[in-house]
């Protein structure tokens, strides 16, 4: 069993000298929400869809969510919608699939030391999470200090990367995961996370931070009160559109940036 085909193809160069390839990745409604009442978390992948954004998990080093993903749906960030591996193929020698890092944005550390990616690590069933926070004087003192340790003793690495306008820098992030040996980067949300990534296109190839855009839209409405992301035109309209896939009853879109 391998990833398809046009996945596969579609993220065939992700490796980049000097930072990591960048993938911001979502599923979304038909009105472009990704979320239900209240940040409320919905499954809107259908099952195909979504054993293809495990497939894509296997493609990268790291998977990032912000600490608002981490607390309101406490994810897992694994492969286990994959099937099992066959233990005598010509080809991988049954090794279990990549397991990418999982790193969450959380300047504050407010992640909670009994959320499920840090059991899993700890139960010898997830790689050790990062955690990045913002890099401050305070950061060294007080409580910051204290749930830093509690985060380490419970099986967090902590990174401190500097922060702008309070929140983590992105070319700050990248270059920091990039010198941990990171080459590979799937973004999966939620809302404010998708807006900061969306923020760094560019049409000029050379600041670019975000390479690979791919959107699950799934048939159906949320409506008003559903959680939305925010999107600059001038931004997006960088973005060329390369495929779409329909994968049960859901249509992916991708995009090259
Ligand atoms: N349909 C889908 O594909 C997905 C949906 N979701 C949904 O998204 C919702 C969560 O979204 P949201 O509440 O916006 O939380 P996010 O997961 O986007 O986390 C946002 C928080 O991350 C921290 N942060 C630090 N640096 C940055 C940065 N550079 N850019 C953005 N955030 C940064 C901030 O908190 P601090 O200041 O404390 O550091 C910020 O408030 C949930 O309802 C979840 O279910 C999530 C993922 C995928
Ligand atoms: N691809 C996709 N489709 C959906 O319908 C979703 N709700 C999400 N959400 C993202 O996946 C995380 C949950 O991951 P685990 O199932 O726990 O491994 C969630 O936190 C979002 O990042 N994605």
């Amino acid at each position: 069993m391998a990833a398809p085909t046009f996945l596969a193809n579609f993220l065939k160069d992700n490796q980049y000298p000097g930072r990591p390839y960048v993938t911001l990745t979502f599923a979304q409604s038909l009105d472009a929400k990704i979320a239900g009442k209240a940040g409320k978390q919905l499954i809107l992948s259908g099952k195909e869809s979504m054993k293809m954004t495990h497939w894509m998990r296997t493609m990268h080093d790291a998977i990032l969510v912000g600490i608002g993903t981490a607390l309101n749906d406490d994810p897992q960030l694994n492969t286990r919608h994959l099937p099992p591996r066959d233990p005598e193929p010509a080809t991988d020698h049954g090794k279990p699939y990549h397991l990418p890092r999982p790193i969450v944005l959380d300047s504050q550390l407010r992640l909670s030391p009994g959320c499920k990616l840090l059991k899993n690590f700890r139960s010898g069933n997830g790689r050790r999470p990062w955690v990045v926070c913002a890099a401050t004087d305070a950061a060294e003192h007080g409580d910051r200090a204290s749930r830093r340790q509690v985060l380490e003793d419970a099986g967090a690495r902590v990174l401190s990367v500097p922060s702008i306008d309070g929140f983590i820098s992105i070319p700050g992030l990248l270059d920091a995961i990039y010198n941990r040996g990171i080459r590979s980067l799937m973004v999966e949300g939620g809302a404010t996370v998708i807006k900061s990534f969306f923020d760094q296109l560019t049409p000029h190839p050379e600041t670019r931070l975000v390479d690979s855009v791919i959107v699950t839209v799934a048939p159906l409405f949320v409506g008003n009160d559903g959680v939305g992301y925010g999107v600059e035109m001038e931004k997006a309209s960088s973005l060329r559109y390369t495929e779409t896939v329909h994968l049960g009853d859901d249509t992916i879109i991708m995009f090259k940036a």
